[in-house]
């Protein structure tokens, strides 16, 4: 016997700007917005039976049509009532989830802004009439610092050819992302205050490796935030390599590097509360 598993749809990638007119000034917002439902959609697979099928295009055009007035305040709050339309309004949905990457845009006047960087902000919503998990965090969040982090007393097999330094580049793409528990006043200063966290903490760390400088950043947010369950951080080691100058006959005093995309070392952990 051969059945349908586990299924959803949806609209992926959707781009929606926005302009909040003050009268002294305008706000951009600038987002990427996904939907994807879960329901009682077996016969659309099995039969070719569209009757329960909200179409793609029309979750597309609900995120611009809701935009207009329930994209206010934070992505969090937005696809929370994304996710809560869905549910409510369409009976053979039982779970959307909604995922919003904001683009960082930094303000230079009351109506012009300079671009953020690659840094984008981020929620998932997964809602359905039982529970609803508020997921938000950071994506490629570039940051590096020139001293204060080493890496030695590893493991050397027959293969190691790594030497051992207390004195190296920490450069990471970072990807945070943290579920909170309980309802949250406003998510956006939260947000800010955790990006805090966990930059003060990056700098400020003597790291001894990649691994324990992820755990002090993810042990420094669930301490001073209560309202954080756990907290995942994705961290690429963009290695900058010591260039070999002795072959010019010159000293390298941990001054030039050779900046290495690939390979890249990569490390995850999620830091929970016990
Ligand atoms: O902080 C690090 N952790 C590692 O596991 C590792 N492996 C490696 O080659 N360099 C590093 N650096």
């Amino acid at each position: 016997m051969i059945k349908l598993g586990e299924n959803s749809y949806g609209k992926n990638a959707v781009q929606l700007s926005k302009i909040i007119r003050h009268p002294d000034h305008h706000e951009f917002r600038q987002i990427t917005v996904n939907v994807s439902l879960k329901g009682d959609f077996e016969t659309a697979h099995t039969l070719g039976d569209n009757t329960k099928i909200l179409p793609t295009d029309t979750q597309k055009n609900t995120v611009y049509a809701l935009a207009k007035e329930h994209f206010t305040t934070s992505i969090e709050a937005f696809a929370l009532h994304l996710a809560e339309h869905f549910v409510h309004t369409q009976q053979q949905v039982a779970t959307a989830t909604v995922e919003i990457a904001e683009t960082a845009w930094s303000r230079i006047t009351p109506h012009a802004y300079i671009s953020g960087g690659a840094e984008k902000r981020t929620t998932q919503v997964i809602y359905n009439a039982a529970t609803t998990t508020i997921t938000s965090g950071i994506t490629d969040l570039l940051i590096l610092k020139t001293t204060d982090s080493g890496f030695e007393h590893f493991i050397k097999d027959p293969y190691t050819t790594l030497k051992e330094t207390s004195d190296r580049i920490f450069a990471t793409q970072c990807e945070a992302s943290w579920i909170y528990k309980g309802a949250i006043k406003d998510y956006s200063v939260l947000f800010d205050n955790i990006r805090a966290t966990l930059l003060a903490t990056f700098a400020g760390h003597n790291s001894l490796s990649v691994q324990q400088t992820l755990f002090a950043m993810g042990e420094a947010v669930l301490e001073t935030y209560p309202a954080v369950k756990e907290i995942t951080l994705k961290m690429p080691n963009k290695h900058h390599v010591l260039f070999n100058l002795e072959q010019f006959g010159m000293s390298n005093q941990n001054e030039v590097f050779i900046a290495t995309d690939e390979p890249y070392g990569y490390i995850v952990g999620t830091v929970i509360r016990e």
